[in-house]
């Protein structure tokens, strides 16, 4: 394929450029920077693996512009195996590193959708004495929310579809997308 790539020909139509996500992920670091300027010991950014990997990336980046220090620590967790709806079972498969305890804790997701992964992580952390426990999450699906969990810091809404790219997979796939979109129907049917 000598332009584009690999899957845009099964992409139906983009919800989220490249650039947008760009702009957006510089605001959000803007404001989390500003937030806890005065913290000294820093941030520990947890990402949930695997779709908040590309978000994660770039968002620790961005507050190493005028942010607060940060150190990365790495969680994952998966309830949607390989399908477009959640299980709701969540199982871990891969715990944090270290203890969280007196740590101010921003927990880093690609996407609220049903709400069900994140209230389970929320309070399994609970119980960890944090200093404070936080979320940003790039994406949210404010119409197929489940359970109501407090995400302070949110990129963008968007509808209630299933989406792929900049992480998020189907199947395993399309996370290496720069943008966000939705797949054509066909492309269901195929598995
Ligand atoms: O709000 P929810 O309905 O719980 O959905 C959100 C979660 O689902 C996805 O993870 P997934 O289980 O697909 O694992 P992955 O990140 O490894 O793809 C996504 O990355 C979020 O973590
Ligand atoms: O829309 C989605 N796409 C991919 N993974 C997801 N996990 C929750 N919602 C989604
Ligand atoms: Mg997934």
């Amino acid at each position: 394929m000598a332009d584009g790539s690999w899957y845009d020909a099964d992409i139906d139509h983009v919800i989220i450029s490249e650039a947008q996500i760009r702009e957006k992920t510089a605001e959000l670091a803007k404001q989390v920077s500003a937030d806890y300027a005065h913290v000294g010991d820093g941030l520990l950014l947890v990402c949930v693996l695997k779709g908040a990997v590309m978000f994660m990336a770039d968002f620790a980046r961005a507050l190493g512009r005028n942010g607060p220090p940060v150190e990365l620590d790495f969680m994952a967790i998966s309830s949607y195996g390989q399908g477009t709806t959640s299980s709701g079972v969540v199982r871990i498969l891969k715990d944090l590193d270290r203890d969280i305890a007196g740590r101010h804790v921003m927990v880093v997701e690609d996407i609220v959708d049903s709400g069900l992964t994140l209230s389970w992580l929320l309070r399994y952390l609970e119980s960890r004495s944090a200093a404070s426990v936080e979320v940003v999450a790039l994406f949210r699906k404010p119409d197929a929310v489940k359970v109501p969990v407090p995400v302070k810091y949110v990129g963008f809404d968007i509808p209630t579809e299933f989406v792929v790219g900049y992480g998020l997979d189907f199947g395993e796939r399309y996370r290496e997308l720069p943008y966000v979109g939705v797949l054509k129907p066909e492309v269901y049917a195929r598995r």
